[in-house]
């Protein structure tokens, strides 16, 4: 007889049904879509908060409460995984995805909010309950245990390694980004430990939102009448609304009079429509211009001098948004889905030409949590093509005299100065113009000509900007 069958029988617990937290099930939902569809957490988030609405299941709380959980979390994945790995006795690739996000999300809970430890631990425990069943609660209860033992600072110390021993991975495990990251954007921001500290920062906190009033369509006056809005720093047609809100349910946004536009691109637009050309001023283009942000604010701007805009896009169903952007616009323009690098129009026919191009979006880590873990140094070369087949074109849109604005949502060196380096190899007839008095008030643009902007400097993203004058 083993001593087992000795033991007197404890009796058993009864079995208690796992509660279920609609707030934390959601945030989970998203996590998965995020990893197992790669999905976007802006995109399959809003529908998610909109049903659970529609089912009485929230309120404005419960939804603040999901997008700050699924948010902070992907943003904070790199650090959280860091520690989540001290904790377990396997590699992290062992371990299931879906056990993955539940202890992130608690680590989150733990580390990076106010949630007291006891309700982070045991609203978890449920959620691995509910969502993974019980044996698996058992290993999520004992690793967040684990974790729970030490705060955020006490945990960095021992998972990241010393700055003086290695800089880049120091700062990729404190500031979660990857170390190809921590590494690009250093390499193009410059300087030493306090400036790049202070953009991985920027990068982790949540962004305002920001309006744009339409010139012509909107005044910010009447934006400023919103709760919370405050101007713009830069644009003279910006309004930030300080505690974000939905912007969709302003009139003026809702009827396309205004939208919403990060200040960095509204300056891009405003750049580029500011520089001097000499003579006919009738003809602009936008070469990349779907969604349609800036193509908006340029054929504002355009219908203002009474010059056409044409707003050209590869993809037709992005070419449908950029026609829903620009409905109403004061002035004439047109819509046509192309690709910009075999233009349909004649060589030398246009004024002003921007080519927004499609980029890494290394500087628009604030508002996609989940982007800096997604994208791969291999994605660059698959860009670089593009991005210098795109300037080609624009260079040869426009006419003599007539300049072109190059520009990217990326501070990646390869995609920002290499790429305009480049052209101006292959096509002599072309200078550089000097952006930064175009962009009037603005401080710390550099030594030029070109325009680097900065999330931790101007509260922008890190926009790229080159103005380029075709000379021959
Ligand atoms: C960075 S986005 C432009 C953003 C836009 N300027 C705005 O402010 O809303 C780049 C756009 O270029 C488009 N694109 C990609 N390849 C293209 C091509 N060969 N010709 C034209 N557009 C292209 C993409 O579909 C994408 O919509």
């Amino acid at each position: 007889m083993s001593d087992q069958s000795r033991r007197p029988r404890r009796p058993a617990k009864p079995y208690r049904r796992p509660k279920k937290d609609p707030v934390r099930v959601l945030a989970f939902e998203a996590l998965r879509a995020v990893d197992e569809r790669d999905a976007y957490a802006n995109l399959v988030l809003p529908p998610l908060l909109r049903a659970a609405r529609e089912r009485g299941d929230f309120d404005a709380r419960d939804a603040a409460l999901a997008t700050e959980l699924v948010y902070g979390t992907l943003r904070r994945q790199g650090t959280y995984d860091a520690i989540i790995a001290a904790c377990v006795d396997r590699p992290l690739r062992e371990v299931d995805p879906p056990v993955l996000d539940v202890l992130s999300l608690g680590a989150h809970q733990l580390l990076g909010t106010r949630i007291p430890t006891h309700a982070a631990v045991s609203a978890s425990v449920e959620l691995a309950r509910v969502v993974l069943g019980d044996g698996r609660a058992k290993f999520v209860n004992a690793v967040l245990r684990k974790i729970a033992q030490d705060d955020l600072d006490g945990w960095l110390e021992r998972v990241a390694p010393p700055y003086e021993d290695d800089p880049e991975e120091h700062l990729a495990v404190v500031h979660s980004h990857p170390r190809w990251v921590v590494s690009a954007l250093w390499d193009s921001l410059g300087g030493g430990r306090a400036g790049i500290e202070d953009l991985l920062r920027a990068d982790n906190e949540r962004p305002e939102v920001t309006l744009v009033a339409r010139p012509g369509r909107a005044t910010t006056d009447e934006l400023l009448g919103e709760e919370a809005a405050v101007p713009g720093r830069w644009s003279p047609h910006a309004v930030r609304l300080t505690e974000g809100g939905e912007p969709g349910a302003i009139t003026a946004v809702a009827e396309g009079r205004a939208g919403v536009q990060d200040e960095g691109s509204q300056l891009v637009a405003l750049a580029l429509a500011g520089a001097p050309v000499e003579g006919r001023d009738r003809m602009w283009l936008d070469g990349c211009a779907g969604p349609g942000g800036k193509a908006a604010l340029l054929g504002a701007l355009a219908a203002e001098r009474g010059a056409v805009l044409l707003a050209s896009e590869k993809q037709p169903h992005r070419a449908g948004l950029v026609a829903k952007a620009l409905a109403g616009n004061p002035g004439p323009y047109q819509v046509v889905a192309a690709d910009g690098t075999r233009p349909a129009w004649r060589p030398g026919s246009f004024d002003r030409v921007l080519v927004d191009v499609p980029c890494t979006g290394l500087g628009a880590l604030r508002r996609r949590p989940e982007a800096r873990w997604r994208r791969r140094p291999e994605d660059l070369d698959g860009f670089a093509p593009l991005q210098r087949g795109l300037l080609r074109t624009a260079l040869e849109s426009v006419r003599v005299g007539g300049v072109v604005g190059y520009a990217t949502c990326s501070p990646h060196l390869a995609e920002t100065r290499a790429v305009v380096a480049d052209l101006l190899k292959q096509f002599p007839d072309a200078d550089l113009i000097d952006a930064r008095p175009l962009l009037p008030g603005v401080p710390d643009l550099g030594e030029g000509p070109d325009v680097q902007l900065w999330p931790h400097v101007h509260g922008t993203d890190a926009m790229y900007l080159a103005l380029l004058r075709r000379t021959g």
